[in-house]
């Protein structure tokens, strides 16, 4: 049994891999919730690991692989990997998840394309014909743009949840609600509009906890995938 972790900076994803083929999901607030659901499903092998979060994170996966005896593979941002080429002048400095993200899309369509990945930050990454990573954008997800208005103003006062509408709003709630979406969906479209200059073929993956709020986007197919980073952990580590 092999297990994938994402830690990213507000929940920690995590896939089981079973010999016999069946895999499990789970989401949770902290490794430790994660762990003790992982638990229940047997004793991993090894466990491949994605984080961008803060140090504790990967200090409570190794205490995790020490109890349960097993290594951990942590992932990081190279020059080249699973067929691409990292833009970043210090390929280190750059998230290990958008890394991983671009790999997974690469290795689905060996093709340009823009990946997104709509968490508590959004990425987005550009990927040429060859494999060559352009570099990329990071902007605040849809959470933070809310609780940033919210901590910043007066008279903004929102209640949970949200709908997935770009329509101008009529409620203080929709205003905010729908011009996030809308920035959202406009940048995507943007940066593939970019792309497209150069690259006909040009195709957008979205990947993250917001990914499908994303879509639709105007004039064009996007490809949402539900697990790019973990999906990424299996092709540098196979
Ligand atoms: N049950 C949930 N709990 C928290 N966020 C959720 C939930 N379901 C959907 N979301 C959305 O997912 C977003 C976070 O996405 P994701 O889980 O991919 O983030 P993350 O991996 O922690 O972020 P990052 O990688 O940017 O640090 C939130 O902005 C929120 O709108
Ligand atoms: C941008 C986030 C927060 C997205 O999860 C993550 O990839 C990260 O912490 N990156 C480090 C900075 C960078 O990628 O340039
Ligand atoms: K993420």
């Amino acid at each position: 049994m092999i297990v994938d972790v994402d830690v990213g900076n507000t929940r920690v994803k995590w896939r089981v891999s079973h010999d016999s083929g069946v895999n499990i999901h789970g989401v949770h607030k902290t490794f430790d919730d994660a762990a003790r659901e992982i638990g229940v499903q047997g004793v991993p092998t090894r466990i491949r690991l994605s984080s961008v979060g803060n140090a504790s994170v990967t200090r409570g996966v190794e205490t995790a692989a020490a109890h349960w005896g097993c290594i951990v593979q942590k992932a990081q941002t190279t020059k080249n990997a699973g067929g691409i080429t990292c833009g970043y002048e210090q390929p280190e400095s750059m998230g290990v998840d958008r890394w991983l993200a671009l790999i997974a899309a690469w290795q689905q369509y060996q093709g340009a394309c823009v990946v997104v990945d709509a968490g508590s930050a959004v990425t987005i990454d550009v990927l040429d014909s060859v494999g060559q990573h352009h570099g990329g954008y990071i902007v605040p997800g849809v959470m933070m743009m809310r609780n940033s208005l919210l901590g910043g103003t007066a008279k903004i006062l929102l209640s949970e949840g949200f709908r997935r509408e770009v329509t101008p709003g009529v409620s203080t709630q929709e205003a905010v609600d729908h011009g996030a979406l809308l920035m959202l969906r406009s940048f995507v479209e943007a940066v593939h509009e970019e792309l497209l200059c150069s690259e006909a073929n040009a195709k957008i993956f979205v990947t993250g906890g917001d990914g499908e709020s994303l879509l639709p986007l105007k004039d064009r197919e996007a490809v949402y995938c539900k697990d790019l980073v973990l999906d990424g952990l299996a092709v540098v580590f196979p």
